[in-house]
This record gives structure tokens, C-alpha cells and sequence, in this order.
């Protein structure tokens, strides 16, 4: 099924010992491109993937790299990034001395640039910048890991993407709104008619155990054209 919602399903929640393998299923499956997520062990206590590890998937695959920084030290991670030849890099706010900057780094390389507010993060810390950016992560859970309990997400997700969409409204180019964190079969109906226009696909869907990622897919597409319909 085609949809204009975006698919980026989460490599951390992928086999991590198996990544090619579960990498070919998703180029199989078609998705729009792979969500990394980089997370430092210092702006949240985990390390699930490396860059050595990114470098290495870069050479099997030719789908797009979204690129989700959760650091503390922005720039190198950026520099790291443009140098592997990624297709979209998203920083996080709270960890960011100079937005605007690294904003102008990444698209002088060509590359999208896109900013991540954790769930406590106002939306009107954007205020300035709405139009220079190609995508907004609002994360819907406290970032850092992974987790297959329909849990964890911050109640006031779908309050926070209203608030979004309407506020781009007056953008001449708005931002795409990912949404991250728990981004489950049973909340994308809601978070879909609320605005998300592209999710981070984890453990609570693609990757729910139990299920293949192709029986999966089936479940989400349903789940998306449920939203749809509530639009
Ligand atoms: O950003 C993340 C962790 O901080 C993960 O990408 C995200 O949590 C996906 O996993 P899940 O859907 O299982 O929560």
C-alpha cells in the first residue's frame, strides 16, 4: 500500500547480530529509510549502535539514512555523520549551543536537517527556525531506549502534535513531524490523524515480537489508513 505517511523503522530495534539480514527484509518490505539513532551514553545511558557500525551498513545498502543524534557533543557526531554520507541528520535541542549553526552545517553538505524536542521541550523553542528546517522529531518518550511494553509514552503526545501542525500552518514550506518513542500498532490511528507524517517504526510495531517484519508492515499500513480515515 502506498501512503504519503513516511516510514523510518528504527534500526536499534532491529537483531543487531543479524542487521543484514533484518536490513534486505525492510529494503524488501519498501521503507522510506532507516531511523539510527546515535546515542552517546552521556545525554541517555545507552550505546546501541556505533559509527564503525553505521560506516559498515552504508556499504550494504542504499536506502536513506535518517540520522538521530542523542548527544551531548553535537558537532563531532555531525561531522561523523556528513562524512559516512547520510541523507538527513536530526540533532537534539537540548544538547545544541548553536541551532542555527548546525542547521547551516548539515544542509551545506546537502544533507536534510532536522531538530528533536524531548517530550518536556516546547515546541515554541522553534519559533524561529520552523523554516529552515526539513523535519521535527517530537520524541514521545524520555529518549534512550528501546521497549516492547505499550508504555512510556508521555500522555500529552497527541496534544503536543496538534499544537505543532497548527502552529506550521502559517510555514511556507512546513517541516515534516516525525514522532518517536512507542510509536505503537494501537497509537498510530491517533498519532496519524493528529499530523505525524513519518514514524519511527520499533518494538511496540514493525519489530513487535512474535511476528514477522512483513506481517508486521500489515499492520501498520492498517493501522495508518485507520488514521487516515479519522483525518
Ligand atoms: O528513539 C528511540 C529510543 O530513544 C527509538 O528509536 C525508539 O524508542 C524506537 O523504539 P520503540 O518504538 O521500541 O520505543
Amino acid at each position: 500500500m502506498m501512503s504519503d505517511v513516511k516510514l523510518h523503522p528504527s534500526v536499534m530495534c532491529a537483531d543487531l547480530v543479524n542487521l543484514e539480514r533484518d536490513i534486505k527484509r525492510l529494503e524488501k518490505i519498501g521503507v522510506d529509510a532507516l531511523h539510527i539513532d546515535v546515542i552517546d551514553g552521556k545525554f541517555s545511558p545507552s550505546m546501541p549502535i556505533g559509527i564503525e557500525t553505521i560506516a559498515r551498513m552504508r556499504e550494504i545498502t542504499n536506502l536513506d539514512f535518517d540520522i538521530h543524534l542523542m548527544t551531548c557533543n553535537n558537532e563531532f557526531f555531525i561531522g561523523e555523520m556528513l562524512k559516512i554520507g547520510v541523507q538527513s541528520i536530526t540533532f537534539p535541542y537540548e544538547t545544541s549551543l548553536h541551532v542555527e549553526r548546525n542547521i547551516n552545517i548539515i544542509k551545506s553538505h546537502g544533507v536534510k536537517a532536522s531538530i528533536s524536542l524531548n517530550p518536556a521541550t516546547s515546541i515554541s523553542n522553534l519559533e524561529f527556525i520552523y523554516d529552515h528546517v526539513d523535519m521535527i522529531t517530537l520524541m514521545l518518550i524520555n529518549p534512550g531506549f528501546a521497549g516492547d511494553k505499550n508504555e512510556g509514552q508521555v500522555p500529552y503526545a497527541i496534544e503536543k502534535i496538534n499544537k505543532m501542525k497548527a502552529t506550521l500552518k502559517s510555514c511556507e514550506k512546513p517541516p515534516i513531524i516525525q514522532v518517536d518513542g512507542r510509536v505503537s500498532l494501537e497509537k498510530i490511528p491517533s498519532l496519524v490523524s493528529a499530523g505525524a507524517e513519518s514514524l519511527v517504526l520499533g518494538s511496540t510495531s514493525l519489530f513487535r515480537k512474535g511476528y514477522s517484519i512483513e506481517e508486521n508492515k500489515d499492520e501498520v499500513d492498517r493501522a495508518i489508513s485507520k488514521g487516515k480515515e479519522n483525518d
